[in-house]
């Protein structure tokens, strides 16, 4: 066995304890990590792996970073998921027997970071805890560097926990083995780094310490153990206390909108889809927040969208009126502007990393509050002055602050001059002996030149030798024997030091440490004094947050030209001329095109949309869902009016965001969803499924469409926008007296097509989906072979090798010819489609489309010669058949009858070709007619 040195034995024993963190083990100036470590950190920090002695007979893989500038490489080894434990020298080396004692003094990991260095400006930075008690999932977040902690649960339901736990996205989980092990395979389908731990729950007493008993009692075991899990771990971590982490804020899942983290980013609420950038989200847009804790705040809300008529008036009540009163709103902003983040100072004040700086930052943010509170209480909104009524503005703590520190304090709290002269006598007298030591000295330089004649004679100090005279070389000769005492020599001078200096440095010098030391006792004192005053500070924090949100709800609102919604109880949704909040702001040069939207109990509370491509549909659902969004966290709309009632869950169904990185199919993911739309939706729920059924064969797709569509508007009744390719589901309105067709409108001149960005009454006819593709700019010689295979899709000539046709299928083709073949027998089909241009011959039986869709023409080919049946087509030997044209009222009434398996098989086929809008009854109708047809020609 290696017998290591001591040093490599005590670090091997603290290894122990943080084996799944990289060990920082201080050497002097240095972090130096060994064995795996070493090679690990040497790899994701790119920095040189050595190697040194410690025992045995190999050499042990070592790699260092200097102290000074080790937050850099810690913050970068967090960034990419990995945990650091800190371990320092925990006493004096002049006192250590044998090696210095050691210890970890703190692990940082991607949750606990406290550095600002590791998270982004202003965002919450959560941890999560999670516990399955009794049938029920407990989930509790805290971010640690502003103090927050929430906790609620749910039945027992893992998607609920997991919709939960993406509303904090937070970067690390912890919990007990069971769970992480079962939350790990959906977190594979976040699409984000997350760091899970497993964990016991901590020391009840500890916990009731950190907490108080009172409070825990009163909680649900689910959420006790969740937090307990998770303090459990900060503790463990942190080896501290955690000072600003005493108030839990629990709250129930019902009280807010359920939003699940599909639906989260295909609305790209808090992030872009594509970039994941807040830029481009509704968060982006709204905020306008002056203070750090208000954009936190902002974010909340617009996680949480709130459940309660009475919540959002007060809210909304709050912005009208900053909405309207410029001034005072200016003075709001004003005020709100100088105010630091008083969360994170809290945070720091608690962990202990507080400088003088912060606490002045404090100050500053304190001595806003009265002229904050002011303008509140002089306003007329309720809601501002019921907001301030009972506030605590800390005063006494700005004031504290203010006697203790100076106004401008360095950086550094053990190097003196932060504390402010008049507030501590005997620091007074010490800077007192210190200053006049200085002033002695400076008389002291006067008094040599004097007595030695030499001008250049000056004192000096340093902090080896301490104060000395110095003398140049030349003038050496000038200086009196035996009371100087040569010190150093420099090249051009030499350095001496005389009794009577000796003993006034040891004067100035022990005035100055002292000095140093009270300070620093002064400032922990003033530190420790806030440490028991956080409470206060953090709700003061959220008071001023909440401020901000609703100026800056104000603010967007007037900039946007947004409105007051009403928000009811009821079931009716009215929107008059409502926009898309994001794309209105961000598309140039075109206008938005405002569009109204109507679901109502008594009208329809379904719209199926139809359109081509690109021509808004997407666009147009989302901002429905946006504008229901924004009413409930108390902001404005971007409409000219609207009746908002209250949303209970918004499920969208939208292609953009797919799990492909989850390991699932598109349409797995669509059905999924479906799935759970089908299960949790309500008829308070809002339902949103763009281009419902794409992603199976046409056919499957279709039916499962209509099936959804039928589902929503017979068992759950809630508000739905359903868009769709399928323009043969347009007949749905005839079944469902809630649904309602509207289609986005189109202009066609010549060969453009103008996207008018409409809605309109009614259904569409025409996808342009090739339209669409030459606008993307697909290579000309697609666009032309597609435009070929449509149309010869439309004569009828389909590819037998087309991916539609599957053995066993009739085709449309066949069939046609069959009917026909069955009543003029002069028609002998060979059944072959292959033609060929120079054969005169045919017997062929063929299909023409209009554009709009319906069946206009049967072509009879008649054979050049009844022998010959080679029988390529040739349309100049047509003998062009004329069927009836199909008119919506016929198509109508042909609906109403039953139609037979083969015309169903047909309609199938038809619907296949994405040609035009034909049901069973049609074909079945086409046939008859196309037999009547061919007997009259008989
Ligand atoms: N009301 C509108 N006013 C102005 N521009 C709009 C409007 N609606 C949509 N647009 C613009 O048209 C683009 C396409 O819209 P959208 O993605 O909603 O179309 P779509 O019908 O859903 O298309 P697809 O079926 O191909 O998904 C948007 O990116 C936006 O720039």
């Amino acid at each position: 066995m290696t017998v290591h040195t001591p040093m490599i034995q005590q670090y091997l024993a603290v290894k122990e304890q943080a084996k799944d963190a990289f060990l920082f083990f201080r050497l002097g100036d240095f972090y130096e990590m060994f064995f795996e470590d070493a090679i690990a950190a040497s790899r994701e920090l790119e920095i040189t792996l050595t190697a040194r002695g410690g025992g045995g007979d190999t050499r042990i893989p070592m790699c260092g970073v200097p102290y000074h500038s080790a937050e850099g490489y810690i913050a970068r080894l967090i960034e990419k998921g990995y945990k650091v434990a800190i371990c320092e020298q925990v006493e004096d080396p002049a006192e250590a027997k044998g090696v210095v004692r050691r210890e970890i003094v703190r692990v940082i990991t991607p949750g606990t970071v406290m550095e600002t260095k590791s998270i982004a400006d202003k965002a919450n930075n959560f941890i999560v805890g999670v516990s399955r008690r009794e049938g029920v999932f407990g989930i509790a977040a805290c971010d640690l560097t502003t103090g927050e902690l929430y906790v609620t649960s749910f039945a027992d339901k893992l998607e609920l926990l997991t919709d939960e736990i993406n509303v904090y996205l937070p970067v690390e989980i912890v919990g007990d083995a069971g769970l992480i092990e079962q939350l790990k395979p959906a977190a594979a389908g976040w699409n984000r780094q997350v760091l899970f731990t497993e964990r016991k729950a901590m020391d009840e007493q500890k916990l009731s310490d950190q907490f108080g008993a009172e409070t825990l009692q009163g909680l649900e075991p689910a959420r006790h153990l969740a937090i307990s899990l998770l303090t459990g771990y900060l503790e463990e971590t942190q080896k501290r206390s955690l000072g600003h982490v005493r108030q839990i804020r629990t709250y129930e899942p019902n009280q807010f909108m359920i939003l699940d983290p599909f639906t989260r980013r295909n609305l790209e609420l808090v992030e872009t889809v594509q970039s994941r950038s807040k830029k481009g989200s509704l968060l982006w847009l709204l905020d306008r927040t002056r203070t750090s804790m208000g954009a936190r705040l902002l974010r909340r809300w617009i996680d949480k969208p709130l459940l309660s008529v009475k919540l959002i008036e007060e809210r909304l009540e709050a912005v009208e009126l900053l909405h309207r009163n410029l001034i005072l709103r200016d003075e709001l902003r004003g005020e709100l502007n100088e105010i630091y983040d008083l969360e994170r100072l809290v945070g720091r004040v608690a962990f202990g990393s507080a400088n003088g700086r912060d606490l002045n930052a404090l100050k500053v943010s304190l001595l806003r509050v009265p002229a904050l509170t002011g303008l509140c209480q002089e306003s007329e909104s309720t809601t501002l002055c019921r907001l301030v009524e009972e506030i605590d503005t800390c005063m006494d703590l700005a004031e504290l602050i203010e006697t203790v520190i100076v106004d401008d304090p360095p950086i550094s709290v053990r190097e003196g001059s932060l504390i402010r002269t008049g507030y501590d006598p005997y620091l007074d007298e010490l800077r007192e002996a210190s200053v006049n030591g200085k002033k002695w000295l400076a008389e002291l330089e006067r008094k040599e030149r004097e007595a030695t004649g030499i001008k250049s004679l000056k004192i000096g100090y340093n902090r080896v030798f301490g104060y000395y005279l110095e003398v140049s070389k030349a003038n050496i000769s000038m200086l009196p024997e035996g009371r100087y005492e040569r010190k150093q020599t420099l090249t051009n001078a030499e350095r001496y030091v005389t009794p009577e200096l000796k003993e006034k440095e040891r004067l100035i010098l022990e005035a100055e440490e002292k000095m140093v030391d009270l300070e620093y006792a002064k400032f922990i004192e003033l530190r420790d004094h806030l440490t028991a005053h956080l409470s206060r500070l953090q709700t003061l924090a959220e008071t001023i947050a909440t401020m901000d949100v609703y100026q800056s709800h104000a603010t967007v609102s007037m900039e946007q030209r947004y409105v007051k919604p009403a928000v009811t109880d009821s079931f009716d949704l009215v929107v008059e001329d409502g926009r898309h909040p994001v794309v209105e702001a961000v598309i140039d040069g075109s206008p938005f095109i405002a569009n109204g939207t109507s679901l109502e109990a008594e009208g329809a509370s379904m719209l199926l949309i139809t359109g081509p491509n690109m021509a808004g549909k997407s666009t147009y659902m989302r901002q429905v869902a946006l504008i229901a969004i924004m009413a409930q966290i108390g902001c404005f709309i971007p409409a000219k009016r609207g009746v908002i009632p209250l949303i209970d869950r918004i499920f969208t169904r939208i292609g953009a965001a797919d799990d492909l990185i989850g390991g699932q199919s598109t349409f797995m993911v669509e059905m999924k969803d479906i799935q759970t739309m089908t299960e949790k939706a309500t008829k308070q729920s809002l339902v949103i499924i763009d281009e419902l059924g794409r992603g199976t064969s046409t056919g499957e797709g279709m039916s499962i469409a209509q099936a959804v569509i039928e589902y929503v508007h017979h068992e759950i009744g809630c508000k739905a926008l359903v868009s769709t390719h399928f323009h043969e589901l347009a007949h749905l309105d005839e079944t469902l007296p809630m649904l309602r067709n509207v289609c986005m409108a189109v202009q066609e001149t010549g060969d453009n097509v103008t996207f008018l960005r409409k809605l309109v009454p009614g259904a569409a006819s025409s996808s342009y989906g090739i339209y669409c593709a030459q606008l993307a700019g697909l290579p000309e010689r697609i666009i032309s072979r597609a435009y070929v295979l449509l149309a010869s899709h439309a004569d009828g000539t389909i590819d037998p090798s087309g991916k539609d046709s599957s053995p066993g299928e009739v085709t449309v083709l066949e069939a046609m010819r069959e009917t026909a073949t069955a009543y003029s027998p002069d028609l002998t089909d060979s059944g072959s489609d292959e033609r060929s241009a120079e054969s005169a011959n045919s017997n062929r039986t063929d299909l023409h489309v209009l554009e709009h869709g319906f069946v206009h023409q049967i072509v009879r080919d008649t054979p050049s010669s009844p022998d010959d049946d080679s029988r390529p087509a040739q349309e100049n030997h047509a003998d062009v058949v004329q069927l009836s044209i199909f008119e919506d009222s016929a198509a109508g009434q042909a609906r109403s009858r039953k139609a037979s398996p083969k015309a169903e098989q047909i309609a199938e086929q038809l619907r296949k070709l994405d040609l035009f809008n034909i049901t069973p009854m049609q074909a079945m109708q086409l046939l008859n007619d196309l037999k009547l047809k061919l007997i009259q020609d008989k």
